[in-house]
């Protein structure tokens, strides 16, 4: 690692730490990420599901893994350098970004998962956070959980994160696909057209709940496989009617709308495949063009403002941007290139509501059992006080925010009077967290004002 000087931490996972760092022999700026646990084997690094998925992509839409190193017992994956992600875009905005900014952005990104999914994996924790910007491109990042279709299921250890997890992951399907990314992504282009989470669930029970009140409770017709999932482990649907997302995303367009209705559909296989939502209405102005042909217009590229910037809307045009050539440093016995890295699974860890480094072992929440015989959803608990947890010192911003959600006006408007209610001014969003256990059933159990936490170093 005497190669590269890390010149500041832009990231705090739960796995590791990932540093903007330069590599002293040909002045490259790389994303270094530094694993939490040891690693006391070469062997043991290379059936990491992170390097094995990552080393079979190449696509100018996923960011690309260039070395592994071990030094020390100590991981280190050498990455190409973006300059922040999603969620540092969104979490200071006053101002909803313009229906062209999420169409480019949302464009690339299903260009990453027609590519990703065509060659047989896919994501499955797409979130704000692990889509990566810079200047106008947006790449799919942490590779952690990437699952290869082919390989058997049942899949036990997955753990994504809550707001944007797949129904049939809620209620513990082991035969999920491809379909849990079309999920997450109709929640992060709803969460990125409003600037609110769409299903911020406070346990799994919860998101269930937020979920009947934006798309109404399931049924025969509309989630057969569904309610036999539920019956499976004794779980009884909430009963709501639901609403119309164009009620609460006033200022989407019918196509928007219709696209993350599609993606938000209970039933997985209702969900359009990234290929096809490439076709759809929304993105019929979008032309891909990869960033390796592209030419450059008027005007520096630059990267949307992501600290510090408060209601600033840019729109930013296609432009070449380069990631920077291989590193031509020579591998030695531990570091290894991109392709010539080896297979199988990862470990991953949980972000718990205040993260603990260095905790190797898998704790998720779907590994736990479920107690069936205590499956009941419980009522919306409204708005829930959320928390800002970072690791580095940040200033300007309360710890403690009152959140108002899509769902929560939502979740008012269906279970009471159905009336509007007064849309309140928009306030930081939260970085989702992994949280402890929290069954279905067992929502109780989590202290009120630990249940929504995101972690963020900036
Ligand atoms: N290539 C990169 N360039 C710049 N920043 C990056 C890069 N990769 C990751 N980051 C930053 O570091 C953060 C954490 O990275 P990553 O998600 O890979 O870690 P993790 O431990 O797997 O996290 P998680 O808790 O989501 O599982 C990202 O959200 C992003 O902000």
């Amino acid at each position: 690692m005497d190669r590269f000087k890390l010149i500041k931490e832009v990231g705090d996972g739960t796995f590791g730490s990932v540093w903007r760092a330069i590599n002293k022999q040909n002045g490259e700026v790389v994303a270094v990420k530094k694993m939490k646990r040891k690693y006391y084997s070469f062997e043991e690094c290379m059936s990491l599901r992170e390097v094995k998925s990552l080393r079979r992509m190449n696509h100018s839409n996923i960011v690309k893994l260039k070395e592994v190193i071990r030094e020390n017992d100590t991981l280190y994956f050498i990455m190409e350098y973006m300059e922040c992600n999603l969620y540092q875009l969104m979490k200071d905005r006053v101002k909803p970004f313009s229906e062209s900014d999420v169409r480019n952005w949302c464009f690339q990104i299903f260009q990453a998962l027609a590519y990703m999914h065509q060659k047989g994996y896919f994501h499955r924790d797409l979130k704000p956070e692990n889509l990566l910007v810079s200047k106008d491109i947006l790449k799919l990042a942490d590779f952690g959980l990437a699952r290869e279709v082919s390989a058997a299921p049942p899949y036990t250890e997955y753990v994504s994160t809550r707001w944007y997890r797949a129904p049939e992951v809620l209620l513990q399907s082991s035969v999920y696909d491809s379909a849990v990314d079309m999920w997450a992504m109709g929640a992060i282009m709803a969460e990125l057209l409003t600037l609110h989470p769409l299903f911020p669930g406070t346990s799994e029970a919860d998101e269930i709940l937020k979920i009947c009140n934006v798309i109404g409770s399931p049924d025969e017709q509309s989630w057969p496989q569904g309610l036999s999932l539920a019956e499976a482990m004794k779980y009884k649907f909430p009963q709501v009617k639901g609403n119309q997302l164009s009620e609460v995303m006033t200022s989407a367009s019918s196509e928007a709308i219709n696209l993350i209705s599609s993606l938000c559909s209970w039933d997985p296989s209702k969900r359009p495949k990234a290929s096809e939502v490439l076709q759809h209405a929304f993105f019929q102005d979008c032309t891909y063009v990869p960033a390796t042909v592209r030419t450059r217009v008027a005007g520096p590229p630059k990267t949307p403002p992501c600290v510090g910037v408060k209601g600033v809307s840019g729109h930013y045009i296609a432009r070449r941007y380069s990631t920077g050539a291989l590193s031509t440093t020579k591998p030695s016995s531990s570091i290894v290139k991109s392709d010539s890295l080896n297979k199988i699974g990862v470990q991953r860890k949980l972000q718990m509501d205040r993260q603990a480094p260095q905790k190797s072992t898998r704790t998720t929440e779907s590994n736990s059992k479920l107690n069936t015989n205590r499956v009941q959803a419980r009522n919306s608990p409204g708005n829930p006080v959320l928390r800002h947890s970072r690791s580095l010192p940040e200033t300007g911003r309360g710890t403690m925010q009152k959140v108002s959600t899509i769902t929560d006006k939502l979740s008012h408007m269906s279970v009471t009077s159905r009336t509007r209610t007064t849309v309140k001014p928009p306030v930081p969003l939260l970085k989702a967290g992994h949280v402890k256990a929290d069954f279905l059933g067992k929502s109780d159990e989590i202290p009120p004002a630990k249940r929504l936490t995101r972690k963020l170093v900036s």
